[in-house]
């Protein structure tokens, strides 16, 4: 998307053909800085440490860094070690493992002086591949919103709540829960986005808000714990948050405090919608709440916050006793009951094992083998 009338992907083969460039989220919205990283041990820093994040873009950033890893030592060895070394970093987006298997089920079959090349390759591709399915994503998405406007006053707003950050920065581009948006505004459609904060780290406050300002979408930031009181007054025409690992039954992990938004909409009619690309399907589990491994950050992520100071300088504070300590799981999962439908860049699937076995056939049954 654009910054300041410039292009921006969330990363990029760098110009020494070899690195990666990616935007370091840490510092938004207040700078916009780009990191260039280029050895495996540099982008398990940036996965771990979240100066990329959102499970698309974790795919992606681990994509390249097989590449990088590839361009030293093209070995079973080496293949197979910074398979481990980036798989260990986040523990609950599925799109890590699906973007390292990916790259090391090519690579695996190719002769070692052929895989730099080809592992660079399918990194690119599987980047262009995420645009493409994000793309799509809002196309279907985007009939959803149509509709909602056609039951509105002409010029009224179709009011969309959102949680986390599960937009560009999240992927490569476009996003997935803000495709549609981004394909309503395309269309005249008056839109207005409800922006969750999402503690404790805050990325609808800083990154989806950054978003929504720098593409001019008309949003309002409010706290966590507001969507509730939003939905009864009939002020959210629809739910629309990503995801982290959908499973075959169609139970949707995202990040924490999306079970309580879905709750809460189904207590309101409110309906709930989850935008995925299919690699965020983990066709070998099925039930969310026992199978998927939930990330526990550190403790600090929630005693401490980052902002910047009047002075204009970004830092952290302490907000609780130096004596407390905290616990910080890092996503929850919503049960498929709580979800009206799953956007996928086939169509929209119901969230259940036959609607997600209807759009992909291929995908069901090959993965869950
Ligand atoms: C399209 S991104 C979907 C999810 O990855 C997103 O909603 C989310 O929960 C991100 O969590 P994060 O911890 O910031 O990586």
């Amino acid at each position: 998307m654009k910054v300041a009338d410039k292009h921006y992907r969330t990363i990029w083969l760098s110009k020494d053909g070899r690195s990666v460039d990616l935007i370091d989220q840490r510092w938004l919205p207040h700078e916009l800085r780009v990191e260039t990283v280029g050895t495996v041990e540099g982008v398990a820093t940036a996965i771990r440490d979240m100066w990329v994040r959102g499970a698309p873009l974790i795919g992606v950033t681990a994509a390249y860094g097989v590449a990088i890893r590839m361009a030293e030592d093209p070995s079973d060895k080496a293949l197979d070690d910074v398979w481990e070394t980036l798989h260990e970093t986040r523990p609950t987006a599925i799109n890590l493992r699906w973007a390292l298997d990916a790259m090391r089920d090519l690579l695996r079959k190719l002769p070692e002086a052929e895989r730099a090349a080809a592992a660079y390759a399918r990194a690119a591709e599987i980047a262009d591949e995420d645009v493409e399915l994000n793309r799509s994503i809002g196309r279907h998405g985007l009939e959803i919103i149509r509709q909602i406007a056609a039951r509105k006053k002409p010029g009224e707003p179709v009011n969309i709540l959102t949680h986390c950050n599960a937009g560009w920065l999240a992927t490569v581009d476009y996003g997935t829960a803000t495709s549609p948006i981004y394909h309503a505004m395309e269309e005249g459609i008056p839109v207005h986005v409800y922006v969750d904060e999402t503690r404790p780290r805050n990325q609808g406050a800083q990154l989806t808000a950054w978003e929504m300002a720098g593409h001019g979408v008309p949003h309002t930031l409010v706290v966590d714990n507001a969507g509730g009181h939003l939905m009864q007054h009939g002020m959210v025409d629809m739910v629309i948050v990503g995801t982290d690992r959908t499973t075959a039954d169609g139970d949707v992990c995202n990040k924490i405090g999306t079970y309580l938004k879905a709750l809460a909409a189904k207590d309101n009619d409110v309906p709930f919608y989850v935008a995925l690309p299919s690699p965020t399907i983990d066709w070998t589990v099925r039930d969310g709440v026992k199978e998927i491994p939930i990330e526990e950050r550190s403790g600090d992520e929630v005693s401490l916050v980052w902002g910047k100071d009047e002075a204009g300088a970004v830092r952290q504070v302490r907000i609780s006793p130096e004596a407390t300590p905290a616990g910080n799981p890092a996503f929850d999962v919503t049960p498929a009951r709580l979800v009206t439908g799953l956007i996928t860049e086939r169509g929209i699937a119901t969230a259940s094992a036959d609607g997600l076995a209807k759009l992909f056939p291929d995908r069901a049954k090959a993965d869950a083998a």
